[in-house]
Protein backbone atom coordinates (compact mmCIF):
# COMPACT_ATOMS: atom_id res chain seq x y z
CA UNK A 1 0.00 0.00 0.00
CA UNK A 2 1.69 3.58 -0.95
CA UNK A 3 2.68 5.66 2.23
CA UNK A 4 0.45 8.91 1.37
CA UNK A 5 -3.40 7.44 0.39
CA UNK A 6 -5.23 10.16 -2.49
CA UNK A 7 -8.94 9.83 -3.24
CA UNK A 8 -8.46 9.01 -6.65
CA UNK A 9 -12.41 9.60 -7.60
CA UNK A 10 -11.57 13.61 -6.12
CA UNK A 11 -12.15 15.85 -9.15
CA UNK A 12 -9.85 18.50 -8.24
CA UNK A 13 -6.13 17.02 -7.69
CA UNK A 14 -5.10 19.85 -5.38
CA UNK A 15 -6.30 23.49 -3.71
CA UNK A 16 -3.69 25.68 -2.70
CA UNK A 17 -4.31 27.76 0.53
CA UNK A 18 -2.97 31.42 1.21
CA UNK A 19 -0.65 33.88 -0.42
CA UNK A 20 -1.31 35.28 -4.20
CA UNK A 21 0.86 37.97 -4.61
CA UNK A 22 2.98 40.14 -7.16
CA UNK A 23 7.03 39.56 -7.53
CA UNK A 24 8.80 42.16 -9.52
CA UNK A 25 11.88 40.33 -10.50
CA UNK A 26 15.00 42.45 -11.59
CA UNK A 27 15.83 42.46 -14.72
CA UNK A 28 19.25 43.94 -14.16
CA UNK A 29 20.93 40.86 -12.78
CA UNK A 30 24.23 40.71 -10.63
CA UNK A 31 23.93 43.65 -9.19
CA UNK A 32 22.29 45.06 -5.75
CA UNK A 33 18.72 46.58 -5.65
CA UNK A 34 20.03 49.95 -4.77
CA UNK A 35 20.95 49.76 -8.35
CA UNK A 36 18.23 48.20 -10.23
CA UNK A 37 16.05 50.15 -12.08
CA UNK A 38 13.46 47.96 -14.23
CA UNK A 39 11.75 45.07 -13.01
CA UNK A 40 9.37 42.21 -14.89
CA UNK A 41 6.29 41.64 -12.92
CA UNK A 42 4.80 37.63 -12.31
CA UNK A 43 2.42 36.21 -10.13
CA UNK A 44 3.86 35.01 -7.16
CA UNK A 45 3.27 33.85 -3.55
CA UNK A 46 4.55 30.24 -2.41
CA UNK A 47 1.54 28.64 -2.57
CA UNK A 48 0.31 29.62 -6.01
CA UNK A 49 3.61 29.09 -7.84
CA UNK A 50 3.34 25.22 -6.48
CA UNK A 51 -0.10 25.32 -7.79
CA UNK A 52 0.27 26.84 -11.03
CA UNK A 53 3.54 24.35 -10.55
CA UNK A 54 1.21 21.28 -10.57
CA UNK A 55 -1.46 22.90 -12.95
CA UNK A 56 1.54 23.16 -15.67
CA UNK A 57 2.08 19.46 -14.90
CA UNK A 58 -1.36 18.85 -16.20
CA UNK A 59 -2.91 18.39 -12.47
CA UNK A 60 -6.42 20.33 -11.71
CA UNK A 61 -6.13 22.22 -9.36
CA UNK A 62 -7.52 25.36 -7.24
CA UNK A 63 -7.46 27.73 -5.02
CA UNK A 64 -8.68 29.37 -1.45
CA UNK A 65 -7.35 33.08 -0.91
CA UNK A 66 -7.96 36.38 -1.43
CA UNK A 67 -6.97 39.11 -4.19
CA UNK A 68 -6.87 43.13 -3.54
CA UNK A 69 -9.53 45.16 -5.71
CA UNK A 70 -7.11 46.47 -7.55
CA UNK A 71 -5.21 46.17 -10.82
CA UNK A 72 -2.62 43.97 -9.07
CA UNK A 73 -5.54 41.52 -7.85
CA UNK A 74 -6.61 41.33 -11.54
CA UNK A 75 -3.62 40.24 -13.51
CA UNK A 76 -3.39 37.50 -10.36
CA UNK A 77 -6.53 36.34 -11.43
CA UNK A 78 -6.29 36.18 -15.07
CA UNK A 79 -3.12 34.26 -14.68
CA UNK A 80 -4.46 31.76 -12.39
CA UNK A 81 -7.64 31.15 -15.27
CA UNK A 82 -4.80 31.41 -18.04
CA UNK A 83 -3.08 28.11 -16.36
CA UNK A 84 -6.29 26.40 -15.69
CA UNK A 85 -6.36 27.11 -11.75
CA UNK A 86 -9.92 26.83 -10.46
CA UNK A 87 -10.84 30.82 -9.25
CA UNK A 88 -14.11 30.27 -8.22
CA UNK A 89 -12.92 30.28 -4.16
CA UNK A 90 -11.17 33.00 -5.12
CA UNK A 91 -12.29 36.13 -3.32
CA UNK A 92 -12.03 39.88 -4.12
CA UNK A 93 -11.23 41.94 -0.70
CA UNK A 94 -12.73 45.59 -0.61
CA UNK A 95 -11.86 46.33 2.64
CA UNK A 96 -9.41 48.33 0.81
CA UNK A 97 -6.53 45.86 1.38
CA UNK A 98 -3.28 45.95 -1.46
CA UNK A 99 -1.72 43.22 -3.19
CA UNK A 100 1.47 41.98 -1.17
CA UNK A 101 4.85 42.36 -3.44
CA UNK A 102 8.21 40.80 -3.62
CA UNK A 103 10.78 42.78 -4.73
CA UNK A 104 13.74 40.50 -5.98
CA UNK A 105 17.19 40.60 -5.73
CA UNK A 106 19.51 39.04 -8.15
CA UNK A 107 23.44 39.98 -6.71
CA UNK A 108 24.91 36.98 -8.00
CA UNK A 109 23.34 33.41 -9.07
CA UNK A 110 24.81 32.59 -5.41
CA UNK A 111 23.32 35.42 -3.75
CA UNK A 112 19.45 36.67 -4.46
CA UNK A 113 17.21 38.00 -1.72
CA UNK A 114 13.84 39.12 -1.42
CA UNK A 115 12.58 42.13 -0.10
CA UNK A 116 8.74 41.96 0.61
CA UNK A 117 6.19 44.90 1.19
CA UNK A 118 3.67 42.95 3.15
CA UNK A 119 1.43 45.75 4.88
CA UNK A 120 -2.24 45.63 4.66
CA UNK A 121 -2.22 42.78 2.13
CA UNK A 122 -4.93 40.77 0.87
CA UNK A 123 -3.84 37.42 1.50
CA UNK A 124 -3.90 37.88 5.14
CA UNK A 125 -7.44 38.65 5.13
CA UNK A 126 -8.57 35.65 3.95
CA UNK A 127 -11.71 35.00 6.39
CA UNK A 128 -12.68 31.69 8.28
CA UNK A 129 -16.29 32.58 5.71
CA UNK A 130 -13.94 31.94 2.96
CA UNK A 131 -13.09 28.43 3.28
CA UNK A 132 -15.62 26.25 1.78
CA UNK A 133 -16.16 22.55 3.15
CA UNK A 134 -18.01 21.43 0.15
CA UNK A 135 -14.62 22.63 -2.06
CA UNK A 136 -12.42 20.98 -0.12
CA UNK A 137 -13.80 17.58 -0.03
CA UNK A 138 -13.73 18.03 -4.15
CA UNK A 139 -9.76 17.59 -3.16
CA UNK A 140 -7.45 14.80 -2.94
CA UNK A 141 -5.00 17.28 -1.51
CA UNK A 142 -4.94 20.45 0.22
CA UNK A 143 -1.37 22.98 0.30
CA UNK A 144 -1.04 25.25 3.26
CA UNK A 145 1.74 27.98 3.09
CA UNK A 146 3.28 28.49 6.65
CA UNK A 147 2.68 32.19 5.91
CA UNK A 148 -1.16 32.13 5.82
CA UNK A 149 -0.88 31.76 9.70
CA UNK A 150 0.85 35.06 10.66
CA UNK A 151 -2.12 37.18 11.26
CA UNK A 152 -6.11 36.74 11.80
CA UNK A 153 -8.24 35.77 9.96
CA UNK A 154 -5.96 34.18 7.58
CA UNK A 155 -4.44 31.78 10.72
CA UNK A 156 -8.36 30.80 11.55
CA UNK A 157 -8.89 30.41 7.97
CA UNK A 158 -6.82 28.17 8.08
CA UNK A 159 -7.72 25.98 10.90
CA UNK A 160 -10.94 25.87 9.26
CA UNK A 161 -9.43 24.70 6.33
CA UNK A 162 -7.29 21.86 7.55
CA UNK A 163 -10.29 20.53 9.75
CA UNK A 164 -12.48 20.17 6.77
CA UNK A 165 -9.17 18.61 5.12
CA UNK A 166 -9.12 16.08 8.09
CA UNK A 167 -12.69 15.39 8.26
CA UNK A 168 -13.05 14.39 4.51
CA UNK A 169 -9.56 12.70 3.75
CA UNK A 170 -8.04 15.48 2.19
CA UNK A 171 -4.49 14.97 2.06
CA UNK A 172 -2.63 17.74 4.05
CA UNK A 173 0.87 19.05 3.08
CA UNK A 174 2.32 21.44 5.04
CA UNK A 175 5.22 23.94 3.34
CA UNK A 176 6.65 25.69 6.60
CA UNK A 177 7.40 28.75 3.89
CA UNK A 178 8.61 31.28 6.68
CA UNK A 179 8.53 34.67 5.71
CA UNK A 180 10.34 37.20 8.49
CA UNK A 181 8.52 39.75 7.66
CA UNK A 182 5.11 38.90 8.10
CA UNK A 183 5.21 37.75 11.49
CA UNK A 184 4.85 39.66 15.10
CA UNK A 185 7.44 37.00 16.74
CA UNK A 186 9.57 33.85 16.08
CA UNK A 187 7.48 32.22 19.43
CA UNK A 188 4.35 33.22 17.17
CA UNK A 189 5.96 31.25 14.09
CA UNK A 190 6.68 28.29 16.21
CA UNK A 191 3.80 27.85 18.37
CA UNK A 192 1.03 28.57 15.21
CA UNK A 193 2.79 26.26 12.24
CA UNK A 194 3.45 23.24 14.83
CA UNK A 195 -0.07 22.74 15.19
CA UNK A 196 -0.64 22.85 11.63
CA UNK A 197 2.63 20.62 11.42
CA UNK A 198 1.00 18.51 13.63
CA UNK A 199 -2.03 17.52 11.87
CA UNK A 200 -0.70 16.99 8.01
CA UNK A 201 0.41 14.10 6.33
CA UNK A 202 3.67 15.84 4.35
CA UNK A 203 5.74 18.35 5.82
CA UNK A 204 8.41 20.37 3.29
CA UNK A 205 10.67 22.87 4.83
CA UNK A 206 14.68 23.75 4.93
CA UNK A 207 16.54 23.06 7.91
CA UNK A 208 15.92 26.18 9.45
CA UNK A 209 12.75 26.70 8.98
CA UNK A 210 12.69 22.80 10.93
CA UNK A 211 14.55 24.53 13.85
CA UNK A 212 11.42 27.26 13.93
CA UNK A 213 9.24 24.95 14.41
CA UNK A 214 11.09 22.58 17.00
CA UNK A 215 11.90 25.74 19.54
CA UNK A 216 15.59 24.76 19.97
CA UNK A 217 16.75 27.94 21.33
CA UNK A 218 19.18 28.14 18.76
CA UNK A 219 20.65 24.66 19.08
CA UNK A 220 20.73 22.53 15.66
CA UNK A 221 18.69 19.52 15.52
CA UNK A 222 19.36 16.46 13.30
CA UNK A 223 17.28 15.65 10.11
CA UNK A 224 16.30 12.46 11.40
CA UNK A 225 15.52 13.80 14.97
CA UNK A 226 13.12 16.48 13.35
CA UNK A 227 11.79 13.62 10.96
CA UNK A 228 10.91 11.08 13.97
CA UNK A 229 9.48 13.80 15.80
CA UNK A 230 6.79 14.71 13.20
CA UNK A 231 6.15 11.38 12.56
CA UNK A 232 4.99 10.87 16.59
CA UNK A 233 1.96 13.30 15.15
CA UNK A 234 0.42 12.63 11.65
CA UNK A 235 3.24 12.83 9.05
CA UNK A 236 4.20 10.21 6.74
CA UNK A 237 6.47 12.19 4.81
CA UNK A 238 9.00 14.53 6.31
CA UNK A 239 11.32 16.35 3.40
CA UNK A 240 14.43 18.73 4.79
CA UNK A 241 15.34 20.62 1.44
CA UNK A 242 19.21 22.12 1.74
CA UNK A 243 19.75 24.36 -1.42
CA UNK A 244 21.96 23.37 -4.22
CA UNK A 245 22.83 20.30 -1.94
CA UNK A 246 19.75 18.93 -2.46
CA UNK A 247 17.11 17.35 0.16
CA UNK A 248 16.45 14.37 2.78
CA UNK A 249 13.18 12.45 2.56
CA UNK A 250 12.12 10.34 5.45
CA UNK A 251 9.33 8.29 5.73
CA UNK A 252 7.31 7.03 8.39
CA UNK A 253 8.27 3.48 7.34
CA UNK A 254 11.78 4.21 8.09
CA UNK A 255 13.13 4.92 4.48
CA UNK A 256 15.62 7.71 4.75
CA UNK A 257 16.21 9.17 0.84
CA UNK A 258 19.07 11.56 -0.08
CA UNK A 259 17.49 14.13 -3.34
CA UNK A 260 19.89 14.32 -6.18
CA UNK A 261 20.55 17.86 -7.76
CA UNK A 262 20.50 18.65 -11.13
CA UNK A 263 23.31 21.10 -12.99
CA UNK A 264 21.92 24.51 -13.06
CA UNK A 265 22.73 27.57 -15.22
CA UNK A 266 21.44 29.47 -12.31
CA UNK A 267 20.10 32.63 -12.48
CA UNK A 268 18.86 32.90 -9.26
CA UNK A 269 18.02 30.89 -6.36
CA UNK A 270 14.45 31.68 -5.68
CA UNK A 271 11.38 29.42 -6.61
CA UNK A 272 13.88 26.37 -5.99
CA UNK A 273 11.67 25.23 -3.29
CA UNK A 274 7.99 26.02 -5.15
CA UNK A 275 9.12 24.61 -8.30
CA UNK A 276 10.12 21.51 -6.09
CA UNK A 277 7.30 20.75 -4.30
CA UNK A 278 5.30 21.06 -7.30
CA UNK A 279 7.21 18.59 -8.69
CA UNK A 280 7.51 16.29 -6.13
CA UNK A 281 3.90 16.27 -4.64
CA UNK A 282 2.95 15.40 -8.89
CA UNK A 283 5.07 12.46 -8.24
CA UNK A 284 3.44 11.81 -5.53
CA UNK A 285 -0.14 11.65 -6.88
CA UNK A 286 1.36 9.92 -9.57
CA UNK A 287 1.98 6.68 -7.63
CA UNK A 288 6.13 7.42 -8.07
CA UNK A 289 8.22 6.73 -5.09
CA UNK A 290 9.19 9.23 -2.79
CA UNK A 291 12.68 8.88 -4.29
CA UNK A 292 11.76 9.21 -8.16
CA UNK A 293 9.33 12.05 -7.01
CA UNK A 294 12.46 14.09 -5.48
CA UNK A 295 13.97 13.61 -8.42
CA UNK A 296 11.22 15.47 -10.15
CA UNK A 297 11.17 18.01 -7.52
CA UNK A 298 15.31 18.74 -8.47
CA UNK A 299 14.86 18.86 -12.02
CA UNK A 300 12.40 21.09 -11.96
CA UNK A 301 14.11 23.19 -9.61
CA UNK A 302 17.22 23.42 -11.67
CA UNK A 303 15.07 24.42 -14.74
CA UNK A 304 13.42 27.53 -12.21
CA UNK A 305 16.67 28.61 -10.80
CA UNK A 306 17.62 28.59 -14.28
CA UNK A 307 14.99 30.98 -15.65
CA UNK A 308 14.10 34.60 -14.51
CA UNK A 309 10.89 34.16 -12.78
CA UNK A 310 8.84 31.05 -10.91
CA UNK A 311 5.83 30.86 -11.51
CA UNK A 312 6.01 32.06 -15.25
CA UNK A 313 9.08 29.14 -15.57
CA UNK A 314 7.32 26.24 -13.75
CA UNK A 315 7.95 23.46 -16.50
CA UNK A 316 5.88 20.97 -17.92
CA UNK A 317 6.37 17.09 -17.29
CA UNK A 318 7.91 16.15 -20.93
CA UNK A 319 10.92 19.31 -20.35
CA UNK A 320 11.60 17.58 -16.70
CA UNK A 321 11.50 14.40 -18.04
CA UNK A 322 14.19 15.91 -20.78
CA UNK A 323 16.50 17.40 -18.20
CA UNK A 324 16.29 14.06 -16.47
CA UNK A 325 17.52 11.82 -19.32
CA UNK A 326 19.77 14.35 -20.78
CA UNK A 327 21.85 14.05 -17.61
CA UNK A 328 22.15 10.03 -17.29
N1 LIG B 1 21.74 26.08 -7.14
C1 LIG B 1 20.97 25.01 -7.38
N2 LIG B 1 21.23 24.19 -8.41
C2 LIG B 1 20.46 23.10 -8.68
N3 LIG B 1 19.40 22.76 -7.93
C3 LIG B 1 19.08 23.53 -6.87
C4 LIG B 1 19.84 24.71 -6.54
N4 LIG B 1 19.28 25.27 -5.44
C5 LIG B 1 18.23 24.49 -5.11
N5 LIG B 1 18.11 23.45 -5.95
C6 LIG B 1 17.10 22.38 -5.90
O1 LIG B 1 15.91 22.88 -5.34
C7 LIG B 1 15.58 22.19 -4.13
C8 LIG B 1 14.98 23.15 -3.13
O2 LIG B 1 15.88 24.22 -2.91
P1 LIG B 1 15.98 25.01 -1.55
O3 LIG B 1 16.46 24.12 -0.48
O4 LIG B 1 16.80 26.22 -1.84
O5 LIG B 1 14.48 25.38 -1.25
P2 LIG B 1 13.90 26.69 -0.58
O6 LIG B 1 14.82 27.19 0.48
O7 LIG B 1 12.50 26.38 -0.23
O8 LIG B 1 13.97 27.67 -1.83
P3 LIG B 1 13.44 29.16 -2.03
O9 LIG B 1 14.70 29.97 -2.14
O10 LIG B 1 12.68 29.07 -3.28
O11 LIG B 1 12.62 29.51 -0.81
C9 LIG B 1 16.89 21.55 -3.66
O12 LIG B 1 16.65 20.40 -2.89
C10 LIG B 1 17.57 21.23 -5.00
O13 LIG B 1 17.06 20.02 -5.54
O1 LIG C 1 6.64 33.45 -1.82
C1 LIG C 1 6.68 34.63 -2.15
O2 LIG C 1 5.90 35.49 -1.73
C2 LIG C 1 7.73 35.05 -3.14
C3 LIG C 1 7.76 34.13 -4.30
O3 LIG C 1 6.75 34.41 -5.17
C4 LIG C 1 9.10 34.19 -4.97
O4 LIG C 1 8.98 33.76 -6.28
C5 LIG C 1 9.97 33.32 -4.19
O5 LIG C 1 10.64 33.75 -3.31
C6 LIG C 1 9.93 31.89 -4.46
O6 LIG C 1 10.75 31.22 -3.55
Amino acid sequence: MSLIQFQQHRELDLIGVGRLCIDLNANEINRPMELTRTFTKYVGGSPANITIALSKLGKKTGFIGRIADDQHGRFIMNYLQECGVDTSNVVKDLSGSVTGLVFTEIKSPEECSILMYRDNVADLKLEPGDVSEAYIKRAKAILISGTALAKSPSREAVFIALEYARKHDVVVIFDIDYRPRTWVSLAEVGAYCRLVAEKSDIILGGREEFDLLEDLAGQARDDRETANMWFEHRAKIVLVKHGGAGSTAFTRDGQVLKGVTYKANVVKTFGAGDSFAGAFIYGLMNGLSVEESQRLGAASASIVVSSHSSSDAMPTIEKIQALIQSAN
